[in-house]
């Protein structure tokens, strides 16, 4: 909870003027029982209104001070809340920017989301709180006990043994609630998790009639997060009735003493009434005590989910003691006997891989489905780190090289296409910010979508996404290749990125490829496209089981002949 609110340094001036508003309101709240007595015993009782005129008059002044110092303080408190949270939140933006995919993998998207949103709010509400009236209430129960004392002590005792009590019974309840909004948060996660899936997945459940069982996947987990609402907020909605239970028997009990004491004459009217008033605002200020429990319990389960993002250790973090600030000159690629396995798995998905790409190559990767393509390509600009062995880039280790230099001179077009809502202009610049026009439109045409583009509404300022035109699997990853290419990068890396291509637009693609000086990586499960490669890769089940051309693997590699086989048949003019 402490680490979150060191975000508040920078409000500290605020936050003080904040609660020194809070204090001229507590103040005048105090005073006033005290000033009622006086008008009581000393104006009303004694006949003598120039009494009631002044004391009632002080009362007036004061109360409109503290109506202005209350509308400053909230002011003030707003201010800072929402600066906070809007710091916060840029903050844990920032964090999982910088996550590897390790750390990605530890929080589903669901949680990290609903910890940007509604957690930052739980805080950010705290903290508005905290400075209006959280303080407040606690020092409102201590000084009104305290003044209480001062007006009438044998009368006051009364309250001094009864708060006790009442405080006790709040602590055994924060605790309790303290676990309960916890889960509650957990299965507002899990509501998000199916929403989120659910609409990302919205065609496949609508082609496969699964709409039944999604509503009842729903459903459940809408359920659980109602039903854990209800018991977290059934045993804080205890504490008012109990509350005033006991803080009226206390009342009574002080009535009673009270008109005791005034008929020996030990006590006047007006110090009773001063005693039941303090007792009446300390009970309304434990009763907002209860709800600041309810609203801190919640905050600090909700801190401890924030914590949790912002301390996670980034583990493929630049080393702080070596930076090659050197970029990609060449883009010679090479795997030194390779291992690499994902977090939290039992078994490496690649081993013992090794082989050189020149600059310039074009590199196949063929393999089954599952047998460590992807994960091959993603070890190149160190989206992971290997297990075992180097990935070299120019000769220099991956890790030794400062991870923006080395992601700047990449192209990667990953196997599933994501394209951001804006134009499609926006989309292939997103690989490289200052693109002009012209950049664009040549990133377009090698990457064989030009034609495209330029028929749909408003070629390259048609919207795509939700709200502009729906393009198809192969437009998509064109797109996506225009904007790995865009960038002229040093290393280019396809992960499936033409197998929604025909033939003829893979052939003009490979043409324009040509023009490029840079070493390409084409992962793919079809042989003509490569069959182009200068050196396949072949993996089977994480191992690298041949490489060479074409007509070598064809010559030398069984499993390379059956693939070729399997997909082209026995036509001659694939075989040497
Ligand atoms: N993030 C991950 N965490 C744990 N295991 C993973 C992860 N991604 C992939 N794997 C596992 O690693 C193995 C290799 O996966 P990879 O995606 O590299 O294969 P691939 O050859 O590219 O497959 P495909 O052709 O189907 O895309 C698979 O067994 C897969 O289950």
């Amino acid at each position: 909870m402490f680490g979150v609110l060191s975000y508040l340094k920078p409000y500290a001036k605020w936050m003080i003027l904040a609660w020194g508003l809070m204090l001229v309101e507590l103040a005048v709240e105090l005073w006033h029982p005290w000033l009622m007595a006086k008008i009581i015993d000393d104006g009303i009782l004694k006949n003598d209104f120039s009494v009631v005129w002044k004391w009632g008059g002080i009362m007036l002044g004061t109360s409109f001070i503290a109506f202005v110092a209350g509308i400053a303080n909230s002011f003030t408190a707003a201010h800072v809340g929402q600066n906070f949270g809007f710091a916060l939140r840029n903050r844990l933006f920032e964090k999982v920017q910088s996550f590897s995919f390790s750390n990605l993998n530890q929080f589903p998207t669901s949680s990290l989301i609903t910890r940007m949103t509604n957690d930052v709010t739980q805080i950010q509400n705290t903290v508005f709180m905290s400075l209006r009236i959280m303080l407040r209430a606690p020092l409102l129960v201590l000084f009104g006990t305290v003044m209480a004392l001062f007006v009438h002590f044998k009368l006051a005792l009364i309250l001094v043994f009864t708060i006790p009590i009442l405080l006790l019974f709040l602590i055994w309840m924060m605790n309790k609630g303290m676990s309960l909004f916890k889960m509650v948060q957990q299965k507002l996660d899990q509501v998000n998790e199916v929403m989120r899936e659910n609409l990302a997945g919205m065609k496949l459940i609508k082609a496969m009639m699964r709409g039944e069982h999604e509503q009842r996947r729903f459903i459940k987990a809408n359920e659980d997060l109602m039903k854990r609402t209800i018991q977290s907020v059934q045993i804080m909605e205890l504490s008012m009735p109990v509350l005033l239970f006991v803080m009226n028997i206390g009342i009574i009990i002080i009535l009673w003493f009270g008109n005791m004491n005034i008929q020996i004459g030990s006590a006047k009217a007006g110090e009773v009434v001063a005693i039941v008033n303090y007792a009446t605002r300390i009970t309304s200020a434990l009763s907002i005590f209860t709800f600041i429990l309810i609203v801190f319990s919640r905050a600090k389960a909700s801190a401890q989910r924030i914590s949790e993002v912002l301390t996670v250790n980034i583990d493929l973090s630049d080393r702080e003691e070596i930076h090659h600030e050197t970029t990609i000159k060449e883009g010679k690629v090479v795997f030194e006997d390779v291992y690499f396995q994902y977090p939290n798995t039992h078994a490496p998905v690649l081993k013992n891989i090794s082989f050189i790409a020149h600059p310039g190559e074009t590199i196949a990767i063929l393999g089954a489905t599952g047998s460590g393509k992807s994960s091959l390509l993603q070890l190149i600009p160190q989206l992971y780190d290997v297990n075992k062995g180097r990935v070299l880039i120019d000769d220099i280790d991956v890790r030794d090289m400062n991870q923006e230099m080395l992601r700047k001179e990449i192209g990667f077009a990953p196997q599933e296409v994501l394209l951001f809502s804006g134009t499609v202009k926006e989309n292939i610049a997103f690989g490289k910010e200052d693109a002009s026009m012209e950049e664009i439109m040549e990133a377009a045409k090698h990457a064989q979508i030009h034609e495209t583009i330029m028929k749909l509404p408003n070629a390259y300022d048609t919207m795509v996404g939700q709200k502009g035109v729906n393009l198809s699997g192969g437009q998509k990853q064109r797109l996506s290749i225009a904007r790995a290419l865009i960038r002229k990068p040093k290393i280019l890396l396809l992960d499936d990125s033409t197998s929604a291509l025909d033939l003829k637009t893979e052939a003009g693609l490979f043409k324009a490829l040509k023009s490029y000086t840079c070493t390409t990586f084409i992962v793919t499960q079809k042989v003509s496209t490569a069959m182009e490669a200068d050196t396949i890769l072949l993996l089977d089940e994480g191992t690298l089981l041949a490489k060479g051309n074409h007509e070598c693997l064809l010559e030398r590699c069984a499993l390379y002949q059956k693939i070729v086989q399997s997909q082209l048949g026995n036509e001659e003019k694939y075989i040497c």
